[in-house]
């Protein structure tokens, strides 16, 4: 024993002795490259193979790097000996991860793997358009050099997986918008998150059930469809269009939607996009098991024609709210998102970059959408989210007052049912008045019956208005018809057709 020691400890001193020669005698320059011929040669007669997967790949966000990172949580949380804990913020877990230069051994299929998180200061800051992180990390991977036919693939692939099932399990599901315009931040990405946390489902979303089903079970249809969209060739993703007057749910749908099917949502802000191309990175930097959002289509850019890109510096929109007619004038100065542009978001060949996506669109004015994007396939399905119905309306008084199937008088009830349809009261109309009176049910349901009741004549009155209205113009036109007959004709028919039109309205 006490000769080994004697052995090791010369041994030492040889190696000691050796550094502080190269450092004598060989200049820096020189000492790096024999150091890189030294390690050349040492890993050509190693039995192991070395695999570094570095956070960031040239520019681009390195995803196997963010996979690793998520995999060995689990492991590193039974077996670490030192381990960095973080949670994120206002995400409901802990992620365990190896503290710089740590290592930790997994086996696949019986091959041992050893894995090294190595974090190094960045050296000397070189110039770049985004902000770079400070440090440099990167796991190296190590394996057998026998191994590596055998595993390397499937144990990557086995990574990729196992990293999205934790992601889904453990973290919150995200909401990501683009607010901060086609700029990336330190790690590639263009897109901002928060941990999603509407409430919203399709329990709690008022509306008729037969048409909710009809949705759910599409959905799922949808999620469970992986080898139907391959046997047939199709991509897989889905385009639903919801449309329909101001707070009739539209954005609780979405929420329902991403809550039921525990995708992320992605919010894409169209006035925060400045081209095409622009449009197209974002969509490639989208995950799958995502809904991709656009709201209030109509008046996000002018969207009616298919222009052509002028491809001039694009100024930034900063109103979202934007009309249909100044955003044409948006248009004009140089906005170069074009109708064509978003056609191939959702449907071209990029479209079908990751999977198991869904695109979802809002309008509150159908009418103004250029036909292109609401030909059939183009958006899979049209929803009509309209006024309060009955059943929506039992779905609200449950929601807000608890009250269940029964619970209400079969009179009151004749009364609601018969008012509410005639009211046009939106559900968020509904909502702001049971919300104002939730601690006094009875004095809510009498409000909201006082409500309807006063909404429902406010229609009759401005209806039967508007149909008298056209009758007295029809009459006017006649009775000048009839003092100048070649010039009356023509006015005849135009105020006819305008008779038609309000009568439509009102119906
Ligand atoms: N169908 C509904 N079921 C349950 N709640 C609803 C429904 N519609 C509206 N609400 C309530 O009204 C509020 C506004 O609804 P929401 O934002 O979903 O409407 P919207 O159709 O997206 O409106 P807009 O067209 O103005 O964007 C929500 O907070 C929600 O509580
Ligand atoms: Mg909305």
């Amino acid at each position: 024993m006490k000769e080994i020691w004697t052995s090791m400890a010369s041994l030492m001193g040889v190696f000691a002795f050796c550094q502080s020669l190269l450092h004598v005698v060989l200049p820096p320059q020189l000492r790096y490259e024999f150091l890189k011929i030294f390690n050349r040669v040492f890993r050509m007669f190693s039995v192991y193979v070395y695999f570094d997967i570095t956070e960031v790949d040239g520019v681009n966000t390195n995803e196997l790097y963010n996979a690793v990172q998520l995999y060995l949580s689990s492991s590193a949380s039974i077996r670490g000996n030192r381990l960095s804990l973080t949670r994120a913020l206002n995400s409901s877990a802990f992620t365990f991860g190896l503290s710089s230069n740590d290592c930790l051994v997994d086996t696949f299929n019986g091959v041992t793997a050893t894995w090294e998180h190595i974090v190094t200061p960045r050296q000397a800051q070189t110039f770049s358009w985004r902000p770079i992180p400070e440090d440099k990390r990167g796991f190296t991977l190590r394996i057998k050099k026998k191994d590596k036919n055998l595993i390397l693939d499937s144990y990557l692939e086995y990574i990729m997986k196992k990293a999205e099932d934790i992601r889904r399990k453990n973290q919150d599901r995200l909401l990501y918008t683009n607010s901060r315009g086609g700029s990336m931040d330190g790690r590639g990405h263009p897109w901002e998150s928060v941990p999603f946390k509407h409430p919203s489902t399709f329990e709690t979303l008022a509306m008729d059930t037969i048409k909710k089903d009809e949705i759910m079970s599409d959905l799922k249809d949808f999620a469970d469809g992986e080898s139907f969209y391959q046997n047939t060739g199709r991509a897989w993703k889905r385009g639903y269009l919801l449309y329909g007057p101001p707070g009739t749910g539209k954005s609780s749908m979405i929420a329902a939607m991403a809550n039921y099917l525990k995708y992320d949502i992605y919010d894409l802000e169209l006035t925060e996009v400045n081209t095409n191309s622009e449009l197209r990175k974002l969509l490639m930097k989208t995950s799958s098991k995502s809904i991709i959002v656009i709201e209030d289509i109509d008046c996000s850019v002018n969207l009616t024609n298919r222009k052509k890109p002028t491809g001039k510096p694009p100024p930034r929109v900063d109103n979202p709210a934007a009309t249909p007619d100044m955003s044409s004038g948006l248009e004009e100065k140089g906005n170069t998102i074009t109708l064509s542009g978003l056609l191939n978001f959702t449907d071209g060949l990029w479209s079908c970059c990751g999977s198991e996506r869904i695109f979802v669109f809002t309008t509150n004015h159908i009418e103004k959408l250029d036909p292109a994007l609401l030909r059939s396939g183009r958006m899979d399905m049209h929803i009509f989210m309209n006024f309060c119905s009955f059943p929506a309306l039992k779905i609200l008084l449950k929601n807000y007052l608890g009250f269940e199937e029964g619970d209400l008088k079969d009179g009151l009830l004749k009364e609601l049912e018969d008012v509410v349809d005639k009211a046009e009261m939106t559900p968020a109309d509904i909502s702001e008045v049971l919300i104002k009176n939730r601690r006094n049910k009875l004095k809510a349901l009498n409000e909201l019956l006082e409500a309807l009741k006063t909404r429902a004549e406010k229609n009759h009155i401005s209806a039967s208005k508007e149909k008298s209205s056209g009758n007295m113009d029809v009459e006017e036109q006649e009775k000048r018809a009839l003092e100048s007959p070649n010039e009356g004709s023509e006015s005849l028919e135009k105020c006819n057709k305008g008779g038609d039109d309000s009568n439509k309205k009102t119906n």
